[in-house]
């Protein structure tokens, strides 16, 4: 399980940043006192536009970042006070956190299993499992700097999940990727799921919301302003689709 506490994400802004977003204040509130959980077995989706504060909360979960305010339990332990237990728990993928470009898939995916400590023999057989799933065999022994974006985000996906982790989490893990490269990845997010895996993405796609999470959490201006199952939003908002009601959502937030 997932829980967050009250987490609040505030940056420190340089004179740079403060002129770039057009602001006096040295401070910015990236994630506002968010509170959510999540449950093994389940597809949580973050849903927001830009700049929501969506991948500011899941490198806090992920260890990446520390928390202005708040708690964070990953399988009951916090990120801040046993964030190496957290570590192993979880598979993390982000666009921010590139492959190293001279190295081969073949030779990271070891690399990361034996940082890990996955046993040789486990090795060999999730490798035989995930690249045969992500069709990563043909390019295994080509260098990352050599592969197209689909394929170095197979091999992030690969690499990520090398010690089969409890718990997944994927930061708009379509991203930039084609239609057929898109399904196989959210296919096998509901694998994972359906294993009793807990897996919490980002994303502001409405469309992959709707059809991949069980539960959604939309995030605007760094506040959870709705959470709930897809059915739940509609309700919620007398909504047709998710899109109609995010933008309930987003008004009512506006006004
Ligand atoms: N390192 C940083 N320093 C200062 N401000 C930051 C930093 N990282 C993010 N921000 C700001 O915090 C806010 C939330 O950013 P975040 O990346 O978490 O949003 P997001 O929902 O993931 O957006 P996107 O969909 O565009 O990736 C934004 O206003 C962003 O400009």
């Amino acid at each position: 399980m997932i829980e967050i506490k009250n987490l609040t994400k505030i940056y420190k802004l340089n004179k740079k940043q403060m002129k770039e977003s057009k602001t006096k204040s040295s401070r910015k509130v990236a994630v506002d006192d968010v509170s959510l959980r999540a449950k093994k077995g389940e597809i949580y989706g973050l849903l927001g536009p830009n700049g929501a504060g969506k991948t500011t909360t899941l490198r806090c979960i992920a260890t990446i970042l520390k928390p202005t305010k708040g708690e964070i339990y990953v399988s009951g332990h916090e990120v801040q006070e046993e964030p190496e237990e957290v570590r192993k728990k979880i598979g993390f993928l982000t666009s921010d956190i590139k492959l190293d470009p001279q190295f081969t898939t073949d030779y990271l995916f070891d690399f990361f299993g034996r940082l890990h400590n996955v046993p040789e023999e486990n090795l060999k057989r999730r490798k035989e499992e995930l690249f045969e799933y992500f069709e990563i065999k043909d390019f295994a022994h080509k260098q990352i700097k050599e592969l197209s974006t689909g394929m170095k985000q197979k091999a992030a996906i690969a690499v990520s999940l090398v010690h089969d982790p409890e718990v997944v989490i994927f930061d708009e893990p379509t991203n930039g990727l084609d239609i057929i490269t898109a399904r196989n990845v959210t296919d096998y997010l509901r694998k994972l799921r359906d294993e009793g895996k807990l897996v919490i993405v980002s994303t502001h796609i409405m469309s992959e919301a709707e059809k991949l999470c069980d539960r959604i959490g939309i995030i605007i201006d760094g506040t959870k302003v709705a959470e709930g199952t897809l059915e739940e939003l509609l309700q919620q908002t007398n909504a047709q689709d998710l899109e109609d009601a995010f933008f309930e959502f987003y008004k009512l937030r506006r006004e």
